[in-house]
């Protein structure tokens, strides 16, 4: 088996280096006079937890889920993502620093991505795809070039199954084309159906983020292209930047109230699909009459919505914003221009999505949204 080989690459990423990495952790915290005793000592010393460490654990976790499921589990309380957020934030606290340092050294030194030969018409399918995907729209043309250069269009008939909640997980999937169904399989075997994946949405990326076993099942509805992506492309070009930013958004979004009926694994994906935005005291975030098409959060400070009430006026002030409330979504329900100025009263930080988005993922909470309306009932027509 050579080194470069696509097995001895699995064996590399999967077995030995999260030894090696956790060594050089340790070797840069204590950075002992004598290195190899030093090193003997430590492999020696935790010998059976490095090797059986990852399983054991994956085992205690189901055991964990089993026991807490019970019949009458909403599917709200199925999936915990905080719980995989606090494991991967644990992890990085106690490696930080020094285990970056070795990964961007490991990076630069040891991956080589692997390139999938394709045709003009699947480089451009895939660009596509990917442009939907919320997880892959913040990439460079760099890191999009590696990442089509990685896929592996993939056929399956209705039926099959994909992906087996409990399984490890090598691959994250981009749909190309039919439907999927997401399962949460219960104890007792019951299957709920979370939801049904089409083109362009990805999934299978919570085992590779968070080093977890598949939360889920998901089958084809009907025959399927998919777009696989495997763990050490995704670990180098895509996974950093996608798990910082469900991590700094969680805690905020979790707090917003219009999402707070979303169970938490929709507002990571809501994550994903953020842009943040600051602007300074007195800016317009939004302009009254111009064409609409994004959805905003205010994050940080307050912002203030203005509107001309009498042709030839100045506009006033009509409503006030503070961090956690929402605007922008009435050209883009009412399909109309903006029905006012929303200007920075205060420096801010406003987290935007755009109207794709905004449909895909906000498009359940468009009952609510619309009743709210009412707030703003004096000010618009
Ligand atoms: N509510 C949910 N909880 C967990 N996984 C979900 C949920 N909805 C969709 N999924 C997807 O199902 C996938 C199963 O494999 P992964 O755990 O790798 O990643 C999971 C997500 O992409």
């Amino acid at each position: 088996m050579s080194v470069q080989s696509e097995q001895g690459k699995k064996y590399l990423s999967t077995k030995v280096t999260p030894i090696f990495e956790k060594l050089v952790v340790e070797l840069v915290k204590k950075q002992p006079e004598q290195v190899v005793p030093f090193m003997i000592q430590w492999l020696t010393q935790n010998q059976s937890h490095l090797e059986g460490g990852h399983h054991h654990h994956h085992h205690e976790h189901s055991q964990n889920e089993s026991a807490s499921d019970s019949d009458d589990e909403s599917v709200e309380d199925l999936v915990d993502p905080q719980i995989l957020i606090k494991q991967k934030q644990g992890k990085t606290m106690r490696t930080s620093v020094s285990a970056e340092a070795y990964g961007q050294y490991n990076q630069k030194s040891a991956f080589v991505a692997k390139n999938i030969p394709k045709n003009a018409n699947q480089v451009l399918r895939i660009k596509q795809r990917l442009s939907q995907a919320f997880m892959f729209q913040s990439l460079d043309e760099n890191e999009q070039r590696v990442v089509i250069g990685a896929m592996e269009e993939k056929k399956f008939k209705a039926g099959e199954t994909i992906i087996k909640q409990g399984d490890d997980g090598d691959e994250l999937y981009v749909v190309d084309s039919g439907l999927l169904d997401c399962y949460k399989e219960k104890a007792n075997q019951e299957k709920i159906l979370l939801k049904t994946y089409k083109e362009g949405e990805a999934f299978g990326e919570l085992a590779l983020l968070y080093n977890a076993p598949r939360a889920a099942t998901i089958i084809a509805k009907t025959d399927c292209i998919l777009f696989s992506l495997d763990r050490p492309t995704f670990n180098h070009i895509v996974k950093d930047a996608a798990a910082k930013k469900r991590e700094k958004y969680e805690a905020f979004l979790s707090k917003v109230e219009i999402l707070h009926d979303m169970i938490p694994y929709e507002r990571l994906q809501i994550a994903d699909a953020l842009h943040s935005h600051k602007f300074s005291k007195g800016d317009y975030i939004v302009k009254e009459g111009e064409n609409g098409n994004s959805f905003f959060i205010l994050e940080e400070g307050i912002a203030v919505a203005t509107k001309v009430m009498q042709a030839g006026q100045a506009p006033v002030k009509v409503y006030e914003y503070k961090s956690g409330d929402y605007f922008g979504e009435i050209a883009l329900l009412k399909n109309q221009t903006r029905a006012a100025n929303v200007i920075a009263e205060s420096d801010c930080t406003v987290v935007s999505m755009d109207r794709e988005s905004f449909k895909r993922l906000l498009g359940p909470l468009e009952d609510i949204l619309r009743r709210n309306f009412h707030k703003y009932e004096k000010y618009i027509n």
